[in-house]
Order: structure tokens, then C-alpha cells, then sequence
């Protein structure tokens, strides 16, 4: 081959591979995010770094976690995180930022339509109901959630950049006349006492410094005769504080995903019965005969490696903010810890509580 021709093919075999890289391989499973469109929430492109550092100055030393962050300050540091990381978590994820068990044979965004209906089911929602998503994200469970059900659904969140994805996501499905987002805390939320018949949180609540807080909150919102269903990350019995392998997956757990302290499985329903709810159904959905939620974190080892690359690039070509680059290791690392306490058993993101508010609060409620 001619000198010239080989150094055309060359830098066509190149172009297409960086075009496939960034533009094919790395727009997100759900359409709405591309690789060149990151951005770290609301934060300008040139505070990234710093915000990141804020984020990391909560935790004390690289050990130390629950007690580094006071409680008042939570909520901020959960916004931090959120900026930084949302846009990474659409584009590789998709709109719904949980996890689901696996279906064999179907798809990801299968399984996780399938594990948001269930909440739909658990509330018997249906039209003329309105619904509160309590930690709404980006809105993906709100949507499958209103679609399926024909409910009108509330969400709040803490970020704003959030509440702006979630808003322009309904827009694009269609479902804006249904679906509501609020900026706002789930701990003081702006809500008349009674304003909602049901309400569910999926992955949100274990930000929260104060459990009995959360729920006291969505008690007060809820009709009489009101459910709450919520899906809670919690540490379960076979986690052990004295083994240095579990205690190290747990901690990476909570600083890779802004956690001021995992909980145990035994205190979430005695919580909330404190607040005045009766506990209807409890059941860690990650439980065989389900099949394991971790096997997506570790199948996208691959994706993540491709990921990662791109992010370089864009970085260095200053597509993509400073900073980012070191936001999704942070996510890489924190894909590994959550995997290993799915491996182990030691803990789960599904612990499914089903709540009743009563038809006449108890006095310990009052
Ligand atoms: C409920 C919470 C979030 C749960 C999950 C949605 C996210 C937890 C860890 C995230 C990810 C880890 C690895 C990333 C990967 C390196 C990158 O290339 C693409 C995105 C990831 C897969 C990312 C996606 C979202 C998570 C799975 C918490 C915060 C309470
Ligand atoms: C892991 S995301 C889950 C989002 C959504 N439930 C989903 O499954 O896609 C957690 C959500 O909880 C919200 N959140 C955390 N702390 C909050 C607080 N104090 N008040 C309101 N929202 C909060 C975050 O902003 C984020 O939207």
C-alpha cells in the first residue's frame, strides 16, 4: 500500500475508533446523556475540584465516616455528591439510580421496570391517587411508576440540577401533566399534614442522618390508612464489625455513595412503628429465589474501563470538566465494595419495608 493511503486508512480506522468510542459506546443504555454532554450538575467547570475535595473533607480519615459529618450538614454534602455525580450515573446507568435483582434472560431496564411496578402494586396506586417519591433522582421510577399505574406523583430531591433532568425527562415522555418535581429536604418537606394517599422511596432514605426523621415526615404527609413502601440499604445479620474484610466493604460503601452511616436491618421497622406506622410486610427482596442485583456492577467491568478512557479524553481535549476523571474512579472503587458486600451477604440495598399509616394515629405518633 502507498505510504499516503496507509496513512488515510490509518486516520480513518482512527477517527471511527474514537467516534465509536465517545459517541456509540459511550451514550448512555437510556437515551438522554451522552459522553460529551457530562457535566458536574451545578457546579461551573472550574470549582469541580474543589467541590470534590469538599466532598471528600466530610469524612475525617479514610476510615472514619458516621461521625465525620454532623447531621445539619448532611443534607449539603448529599447535594455535593449528587452534583458530582449524576450526569455519570445517567450516562452509565441510565434514569433509575438503584438497583434490581437480575432477571435471567431479560434486560436491565427490564428488571428495574419490574422492581419499580412492584411498588406501584404494594401501594394499590391507581388513577385519581397521588403518590410521594420520597429521593426521586433523575425521575426514572416516577415515570414507570405514574405510566403503570395512572397515578400523579410527587417527587422531591435535594439537588436542583436534578429536579431540572427530571423535569425536562417528563417533558419528554409525556408524563409532565402527572409527574411533579420538587426541590426540597426529605426531613422538613413542604408539604400540607394528609396531602398524599401513598408513598415509596427507592435507595434514598439511608442519606438520611435521621431515619425517625424521614418517616416521621412521610407520616405526617400521608393520609389515615396511607402505605409507604420503601426499599432501604442496610447492613444485614452475617455482617460482622470485628472482620476487618467486611468492615472495610461497608465504609467503602458509605464514602463512595454519601452515607453518613449504613443501618442495620432490625432497625428500620422499629423506627418506623416509633413513628407511628404498623409494619404490614418486611422482606429483603435480595433474597434467593431472587437472583443477585450485583452481577450489572460486575458484568460493567469492561464498560467501565471504556468509560473511563473516555472521560480522559474528553478531559484532556476540555469537553468534559476537570475533576470528573477522579469522580468516576471514586465510582469505580466504590462499583468493587458494593459488589463484595453483595458476594458476601453482608448487605443489601432492597430491605423492603410496607407501612400503614393508621386510620387513628396512636398517641406515640401524635
Ligand atoms: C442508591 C445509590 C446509587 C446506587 C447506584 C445507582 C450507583 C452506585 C454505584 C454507581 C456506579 C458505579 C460504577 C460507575 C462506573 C465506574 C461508570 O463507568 C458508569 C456508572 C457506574 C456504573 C455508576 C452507576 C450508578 C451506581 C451503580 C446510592 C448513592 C445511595
Ligand atoms: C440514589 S438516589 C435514588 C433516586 C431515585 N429514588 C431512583 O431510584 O432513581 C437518592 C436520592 O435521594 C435524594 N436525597 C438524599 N437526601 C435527601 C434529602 N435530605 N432530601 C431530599 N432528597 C434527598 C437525592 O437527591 C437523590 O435524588
Amino acid at each position: 500500500m502507498e505510504p499516503a493511503t496507509m496513512a488515510w486508512t490509518l486516520a480513518a480506522a482512527g477517527f471511527a475508533l474514537v467516534y465509536w468510542f465517545v459517541w456509540v459506546m459511550g451514550a448512555a443504555e437510556v437515551q438522554g446523556k451522552r459522553a460529551v454532554d457530562l457535566q458536574m450538575g451545578s457546579i461551573a467547570d472550574d470549582k469541580v475540584g474543589d467541590r470534590y475535595s469538599q466532598y471528600w473533607s466530610f469524612f475525617r480519615s479514610p476510615k472514619d465516616t458516621a461521625a465525620a459529618a454532623t447531621a445539619d450538614k448532611v443534607p449539603a454534602f448529599v447535594d455535593t455528591f449528587y452534583n458530582l455525580v449524576t450526569d455519570i450515573y445517567e450516562w452509565g446507568w441510565g434514569q433509575s439510580f438503584h438497583f434490581s435483582p437480575s432477571l435471567p434472560g431479560r434486560s436491565h431496564r427490564d428488571a428495574t421496570r419490574v422492581h419499580e411496578e412492584r411498588v406501584a402494586d404494594l401501594l394499590q396506586a391507581g388513577p385519581g391517587k397521588r403518590l410521594l417519591d420520597v429521593g426521586c433522582g433523575v425521575g426514572g421510577p416516577m415515570r414507570a411508576i405514574a405510566a403503570h399505574s395512572g397515578s400523579h406523583v410527587v417527587g422531591i430531591t435535594i439537588n436542583e440540577y436534578q429536579v431540572n433532568r427530571a423535569r425536562a425527562h417528563n417533558r419528554k415522555a409525556g408524563l409532565d401533566a402527572r409527574c411533579e418535581v420538587v426541590c426540597g429536604n426529605f426531613m422538613a418537606m413542604p408539604f400540607p399534614d394528609a396531602s398524599f394517599d401513598g408513598a415509596y422511596s427507592i435507595e434514598a432514605t439511608c442519606h438520611a442522618p435521621s431515619l425517625r426523621d424521614v418517616y416521621g415526615e412521610v407520616f405526617r404527609v400521608l393520609k389515615p390508612a396511607g402505605l409507604y413502601v420503601s426499599y432501604e440499604w442496610v447492613t444485614t445479620p452475617l455482617y460482622r464489625a470485628d472482620d476487618p474484610a467486611h468492615v472495610e466493604a461497608i465504609h467503602g460503601i458509605e464514602r463512595g455513595d454519601a452515607l453518613p452511616g449504613l443501618r442495620r436491618q432490625d432497625e428500620i421497622a422499629a423506627v418506623a412503628k416509633e413513628v407511628g406506622f404498623e409494619v404490614v410486610k418486611e422482606l429483603d427482596l435480595a433474597l434467593p429465589p431472587a437472583h443477585p442485583w450485583w452481577t450489572r456492577l460486575k458484568m460493567g467491568r469492561l464498560s467501565y474501563w471504556r468509560n473511563s478512557l473516555v472521560i480522559r479524553a474528553l478531559t484532556l481535549l476540555r469537553v468534559a470538566p476537570k475533576g470528573v476523571s477522579e469522580v468516576h474512579e471514586m465510582l469505580y472503587e466504590t462499583a468493587h465494595h458494593l459488589t463484595r458486600g453483595g458476594e458476601t451477604g453482608i448487605f443489601t440495598p432492597m430491605h423492603m419495608v410496607l407501612l400503614r399509616k393508621p386510620e387513628t394515629p396512636t398517641t406515640a405518633a401524635a
